[in-house]
């Protein structure tokens, strides 16, 4: 299911050398003449990460990969922010690993962006926040996030989810799990296939979360408002019967009342799921990219400490083909998603 590589001493320094240069260059890891670029540079990253990533895009071996080895300096990326709100401007150290981030998903395709999430932002933070100890959300903490495919409710959701740690102190594991469609009987395979399941928007597409670009996003909160009091129909696996992608996420997902085989086939495929899920560590350094369309991703509860050494991660969200979503996109930012 997943595979790790370590960046050698080697390798580790011109990772460094390219996120510095591009520093050198760019304002930011999210702006526009740098996301251009980014592909490009990204063709001078180390063979070994070419090949790693390369070997996850060909979509024949395991669904997830972590690259470790990146140096995060504790003391110079500042204390933990309190919320994806805080954390600007954006120390230098922090800009150097967010461009990392961006080099290696740009190997992957495109990084995009929610206008609904983090006030449109690409490269997201995900921090325990307080008052959100106990919700579904990346920024909870008490509660385990149960597992989910990452926007599931959304048509263009990421093909991969990539999360860069940048401090865990205590550990945290992010959980990451597959899907074999061999224990559906062919009765409940079937009913998987078809579109007899509603997936409603996670929390953090809300208003409510994301008060400061309301009224530019309008369009986007009034289609994911929509998407909350009427989802439509679909089905939980799709793509080849023998090999079927998922879509997923038991917390915000229903089926259709008094359709009990529905029910029993989500039940039979999340038992299925549950049983299989895998802890994933990560260490300051890691970079974890996961096969949205394979793979669903959750996190083990924990205290948060909020004080400013809080675990905290970086997250970007990215698509083989931007182009699918160009009906959705807003003019003036073409990265985002409304
Ligand atoms: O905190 C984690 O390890 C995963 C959180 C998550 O599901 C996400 O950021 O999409
Ligand atoms: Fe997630």
């Amino acid at each position: 299911m997943l595979t790790r590589i370590d960046l050698t001493a080697e390798d580790r320094d011109a990772v460094a050398a390219l996120c510095a240069e591009a520093a050198g260059e760019h304002p930011a890891a999210d702006d526009p003449a740098f996301l251009r670029e980014a592909p490009l540079i990204a063709h001078r990253m180390p063979r070994a990460v070419r090949a790693a990533l390369a070997g996850l895009h060909a979509d024949d071996g395991p669904s997830a990969l972590v690259i470790g080895g990146l140096d995060v300096p504790d003391e110079a990326i500042g204390p933990t922010p309190s919320s994806w709100r805080e954390g600007r401007p954006v120390p230098p150290a922090v800009h150097r690993l967010e461009n990392a981030l961006v080099l290696y998903s740009s190997l992957l395709g495109d990084v995009f962006g929610w206008a609904t999430q983090q006030d449109g932002r690409l490269v997201h933070d995900v921090v325990p926040t307080r008052g959100h100890e106990d919700e579904q959300l990346g920024s909870g903490s008490t509660a385990p996030l149960m597992w989910h495919t990452e926007e599931a409710f959304h048509p263009y959701r990421a093909d991969y989810v990539v999360l860069m740690c940048l401090r865990n102190p205590d550990g945290v594991a992010t959980t990451v799990g597959g899907f074999d469609p061999s224990v559906l009987t062919e009765e409940e395979r079937r009913c998987a296939f078809e579109p007899r399941f509603r997936i409603r928007p996670d929390k953090s597409h809300l208003q409510a979360y994301n008060a400061e670009n309301a009224d530019r996003h309008r369009e986007g909160f009034d289609r994911t408002e929509q998407m909350n009091e009427e989802p439509d129909a679909v089905p939980v696996l799709f793509g080849a019967p023998h090999d079927p992608f998922l879509q997923i996420d038991p917390a915000y997902m229903d089926t259709a009342p008094g359709d009990e085989p529905a029910r029993r086939t989500l039940d039979r495929i999340g038992e299925a799921i549950e049983g299989g899920l895998t802890d994933v560590p990560l260490r300051p350094g890691d970079v974890v990219f996961i096969d949205n369309f394979r793979l669903v991703h959750g996190r083990q509860p924990f205290k948060a400490r909020y004080d400013g050494t809080d675990r905290w991660l970086k997250r970007v969200n990215v698509t083989r083909d931007l182009r699918k979503s160009s009906a959705m996109r807003l003019p003036d930012a073409v990265r985002v998603v409304v």
